[in-house]
């Protein structure tokens, strides 16, 4: 992703790379930036915020693993900040954006709902950051259409068949050589389902959402969760 977004950023008018850092480097170079946009690991990203905020720089991330707490960590690191702004968002694809937004918007109407990740083999995590949002998503829908817990439970499941659970919705993650970054949504009630996928088939297909990051996240000083305000879902 880190070579993908230079590339990006190389080619889109008003941009200009300053500076590419790997693991180990030294950040002078990066200090020279506006924005620094971070695509690490999970065990990285926190320090590379700590960094981007003490300097007072900008940031856009796509590294995903976020949890509550580190959140909050965040938000207490940028109230002595409060100029800095800090995009974070589990996928930048604008077809990823879409998907999430029409499951929320499905969900109140389904009492049944699973989600299954598809994902390349190197991939650090499980379930991805894209699961772990759409879960949440739905399960804030379903907690406002007073729908109460998914009914579908499975008594006997000793290997963990039916998959994780997050924020009460089964989540499955597939890892398996030729896949890129893919997604369904099943919902199902009496009678009929709705599936709504989506598939990354490539990492310029999150391009021009980060893009779209970099050139909005000065204004948006504090800490921003998704793109949805940015492509007007929000
Ligand atoms: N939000 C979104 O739309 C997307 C998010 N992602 C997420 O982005 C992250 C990166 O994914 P991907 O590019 O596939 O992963 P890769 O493992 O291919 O790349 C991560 C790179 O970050 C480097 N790295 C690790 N720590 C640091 C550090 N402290 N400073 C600078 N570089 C560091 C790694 O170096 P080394 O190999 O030497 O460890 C590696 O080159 C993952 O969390 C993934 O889930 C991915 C795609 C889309
Ligand atoms: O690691 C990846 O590849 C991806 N990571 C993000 C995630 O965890 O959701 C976004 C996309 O799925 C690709």
């Amino acid at each position: 992703m880190g070579a993908e977004v230079c590339r990006a950023v190389q080619k889109a008018s008003g941009l200009e790379l300053v500076a590419a850092v790997d693991v180990g480097d030294p950040h002078e170079e990066a200090e020279k930036a506006d924005v620094i946009v971070d695509f690490t690991h999970p065990d990285a990203v926190m320090g590379n915020l700590k960094w981007c905020i003490d300097h007072g720089k900008h940031a856009v991330v796509g590294t995903t693993g976020f949890t509550d707490e580190r959140l909050d960590q965040l938000r207490g690191w940028l109230s002595e900040k409060p100029e800095v702004g800090i995009l974070i968002a589990s996928n930048f694809s604008i077809g990823a954006v879409l998907m999430m937004h029409f499951a929320k918007q499905a969900a109140r109407y389904y009492p049944s709902v699973e989600i299954i990740e598809l994902h390349h083999t190197q991939k650090a995590d499980a379930p991805s950051g894209t699961a772990d949002t759409t879960a949440g998503m739905i399960a804030e829908a379903r907690e406002k259409a007073a729908l109460g817990e998914v009914p579908d439970a499975t008594t006997i499941d000793p290997d963990g068949a039916r998959g994780a659970v997050v924020d009460g919705i089964h989540v499955h993650s597939v890892r398996l050589q030729g896949l890129i970054a893919h997604q369904e949504v099943l919902f199902g009630q009496d009678g009929e389902t709705l599936t709504i996928r989506h598939d990354s088939m490539n990492r310029a297909s999150y391009m021009p959402g980060v893009i779209m990051g970099v050139e909005n996240v000065a204004e948006h000083p504090g800490l921003t969760l998704g793109i949805e305000a940015l492509l007007g879902l929000a």
